[in-house]
C-alpha cells in the first residue's frame, strides 16, 4: 500500500437527465487539507459522496493509497474513510457517547460490544472535537452546532485515513469554526488526508493547503490558495466582485465581496 493519499480521476455521475459531476479529477496528498469550493448546486456534496465510496461513479476511479475504494469491501472502506455529511441528522434516542461509539463499529467484531479501547477512542474523539461536556446528553436534544461537533467526533473515532466533510462549520460560531479547522489541521499533521467542502472562502484561505473550485459539476480551478482564491478566478464563478485583502497578523488572504 502506497501512502499517496486520494487520487480521483475522471469522475462522472448524473441524475435527472443531468451530469452533476462531469469529468472531475481530485488529488489530495496525505498530510494536507483540501478545500472543496463552489456555489450552491455546483456538485460538492455529490462529489464528496463519490469520493467516500457511498455512491458509485458512472465513470472514473477513486483510489486511496492506491486502493480502489469502489471495489474495496464496505468494511475495508469504512475503516479507511469517514464522511461527515451536511446537516446529518441523528434521530436515535441515544447519548452522545453512544453515537460517537458508532464510529468504532468498523474496527470491532460485529457481534462484540465496544471494548475499553473503543471507549477510550470515543472519549479522545469527543475531547478533540470539543464535545466532551456533551457526552451524556441525548443527541436529539442538541443544538445544530453541538450536533456538528458530535458528528465530527464520530468521524474522528473512526480513525480514518481519509476524512471527508461537507461544510463542517456552517452551524458554528466563529471560535468553534476556528477550533474545527484546527482539528482538521492536526489530523493532516498526523498524515490523514482531509477534504472539506466550505462556503466561506476566507476560512478556506486560512486553513487549506489546496483548493478545488467547482462550477456546474466541473473543476474550474485547482491549486494553492494563492493561485485559486483570486478575483480573476472567483468573480466569473460566483458572479460577485471580489477583493483580496491580507490578514494583518497571518498574511493569509481575506476575501471581501460586493455585488458586481
Ligand atoms: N439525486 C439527485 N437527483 C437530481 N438532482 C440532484 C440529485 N442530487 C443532487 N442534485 C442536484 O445536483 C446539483 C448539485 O447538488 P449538490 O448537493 O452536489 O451541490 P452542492 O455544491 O453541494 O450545493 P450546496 O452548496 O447548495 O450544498 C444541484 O443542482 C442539485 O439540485
Amino acid at each position: 500500500m502506497t501512502a499517496d493519499g486520494l487520487r480521483a480521476e475522471r469522475l462522472r455521475w448524473g441524475a435527472g437527465g443531468r451530469l452533476l459531476v462531469d469529468g472531475v479529477d481530485v488529488t489530495a496528498p496525505p498530510g494536507t487539507v483540501t478545500g472543496l469550493l463552489g456555489p450552491n448546486g455546483s456538485g460538492k456534496t455529490t462529489l464528496l459522496r463519490l469520493l467516500a465510496g457511498v455512491r458509485r461513479p458512472e465513470d472514473g476511479t477513486v483510489r486511496l493509497d492506491g486502493t480502489d475504494l469502489h471495489t474495496a469491501s464496505p468494511r475495508a472502506r469504512a475503516r479507511a474513510v469517514a464522511l461527515v455529511e451536511q446537516d446529518a441528522t441523528t434521530d436515535l434516542p441515544i447519548t452522545v457517547l453512544d453515537a460517537v461509539l458508532l464510529g468504532r463499529i468498523p474496527h470491532r467484531s460485529l457481534l462484540a460490544g465496544p471494548r475499553a479501547s473503543d471507549r477510550t477512542a470515543a472519549l479522545d474523539a469527543l475531547d478533540a472535537a470539543g464535545a466532551s461536556a456533551l457526552r451524556d446528553r441525548e443527541v436529539t436534544t442538541l443544538s445544530g452546532g453541538e450536533r456538528q461537533r458530535v458528528h465530527l467526533a464520530r468521524a474522528l473515532a473512526q480513525e480514518p485515513r481519509l476524512l471527508l466533510l461537507d461544510e463542517p462549520t456552517n452551524h458554528l460560531d466563529v471560535r468553534a469554526q476556528l477550533e474545527t479547522m484546527t482539528v482538521l489541521r492536526k489530523l493532516a499533521a498526523d498524515s490523514v488526508t482531509v477534504v472539506t467542502a466550505l462556503h466561506e472562502l476566507t476560512m478556506a484561505a486560512h486553513a487549506c493547503d489546496h483548493v478545488v473550485l467547482l462550477a456546474g459539476g466541473r473543476v474550474v480551478a485547482a491549486g494553492t490558495v494563492e493561485d485559486v482564491l483570486v478575483p480573476e478566478v472567483l468573480e466569473p464563478v460566483y458572479g460577485v466582485r471580489v477583493d483580496v485583502l491580507r490578514h494583518p497578523r497571518t498574511g493569509r488572504p481575506v476575501l471581501a465581496y460586493t455585488e458586481s
